[in-house]
């Protein structure tokens, strides 16, 4: 199997450059840059990656399309709706890691993003790869969930698909570490700035909430809203959600559940009662943690959600996808390890 991956140098990219390059049913992995540079060795762009002479190429659809199986896009925002179209017409395979074929409705995604939606009829035909629950076998356009939107999905699904919680209830505090936000610089993410901080962010208006949204209606179409809140983390890797609904039911219930939705997901572990997760079980691996408590003062549920954003929120759960696309074993290049302590 040979791969195309654009977006090499960028966080998201180089995660799965790594993965891809361990898989073990990929060949060779070509790499693309903007259609307009230069080729150049991946060593001299990203200087982590010592002595790989692997050259990124400009991005060229035709030469992608006669040399690979599929192509990665681990781009900005906005970048697959200008440089898909080539790959969409002629049906190519394309797992797309941005946000921009994520939401089907083309009004909503105006709302969200502040720009013009990609062409309806794409919008529409793209698979939205949550891959706990969907299954991307032949859908030749996979958007590749967002990294929020995967912690807090896998963290909600039970509830709302068992209609164990109030729908109108539900809190989200999501928070992340700055390699969530790309490569880029911005006085956000300025080491001055997270340094011994915490910074919320995009309150009510943080783009992962519609896509939330989108498969919440999937699942429960009672659900009205969610509360949704995003906070920086003054460090690199790692997403924490903590959730919380109101509930009638009991603790035993609501473990059961869970037990029960992910028994056959190989990268989602609920923890046992009276455990909640840290973040450091999981970064650097493809898991997804859960860990749930319940009070019986407040009627209230705690789901606790952890993910590598890069891995589990972005490359990892590509990969899935990719494992999915092609029938391969599920957790094939994905048997990693979190670094301890
Ligand atoms: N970071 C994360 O935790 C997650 C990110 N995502 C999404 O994945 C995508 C990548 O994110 P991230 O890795 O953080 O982003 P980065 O900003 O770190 O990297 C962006 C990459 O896109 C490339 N790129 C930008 N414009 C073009 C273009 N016109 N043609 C070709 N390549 C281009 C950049 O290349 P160059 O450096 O040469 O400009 C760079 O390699 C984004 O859409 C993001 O929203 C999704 C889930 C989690
Ligand atoms: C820390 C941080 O800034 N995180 C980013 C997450 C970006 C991401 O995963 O998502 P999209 O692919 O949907 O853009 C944010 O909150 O926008």
């Amino acid at each position: 199997m040979n791969v195309a991956l654009v977006g090499v140098t960028g966080y998201s990219g180089m995660v799965l450059y790594q993965l891809l390059q361990q898989h073990p049913e990929v060949a060779t992995v070509r790499l693309f840059g903007h259609p307009d540079s230069q080729p150049q060795p991946l060593m001299a762009a990203v200087s982590n990656f010592i002595g790989d002479q692997t050259l990124i190429e400009p991005l060229d659809a035709a030469v992608v399309m006669a040399s690979c199986d599929l192509i990665f896009f681990a781009t900005s925002a906005g970048v697959t709706t200008e440089l898909a179209t080539p790959f969409i017409e002629a049906d190519f395979p394309v797992i797309d890691l941005s946000g921009d074929y994520r939401l089907q409705d083309p009004e909503t995604f105006t709302k969200w993003y502040h720009k013009p939606a990609p062409a309806t009829a794409a919008l529409q035909q793209s698979h939205y790869g949550l891959a706990e629950f969907t299954d991307a076998a032949r859908h030749n356009y996979i958007a590749n969930p967002g990294c929020y939107a995967t912690a807090t999905l896998l963290g909600l699904a039970p509830l709302v698909q068992q209609h164990l919680i109030n729908p109108a209830s539900i809190i989200v505090d999501a928070k992340s570490g700055t390699s969530g936000a790309g490569k880029k610089l911005a006085t956000s993410t300025h080491f001055s700035q997270t340094d011994e901080n915490l910074q919320l962010y995009k309150v009510n208006q943080h783009q992962h909430i519609p896509e939330i949204m989108q498969q919440l209606k999937v699942w429960d179409a009672s659900v009205p809203a969610i509360q949704f809140t995003t906070t920086l983390l003054p460090l690199v890797r790692g997403i924490m959600d903590t959730i919380y609904a109101k509930t009638d039911a009991t603790a035993e219930q609501l473990h059961a559940a869970f037990a029960e939705t992910y028994a056959d997901s190989p990268f989602v572990r609920v923890l046992p009662v009276g455990q909640l997760p840290t973040l450091k079980e999981v970064v650097g691996t493809n898991y997804c943690d859960l860990g749930i408590s319940y009070n019986p003062v407040t009627h209230t549920v705690l789901v606790v959600s952890v993910i590598d954003n890069l891995v589990k929120g972005a490359a990892g759960q590509a990969v899935q996808n990719f494992n999915q696309y092609f029938g391969f074993s599920a957790t094939a290049g994905l048997q990693l390890t979190a670094v301890m302590p």
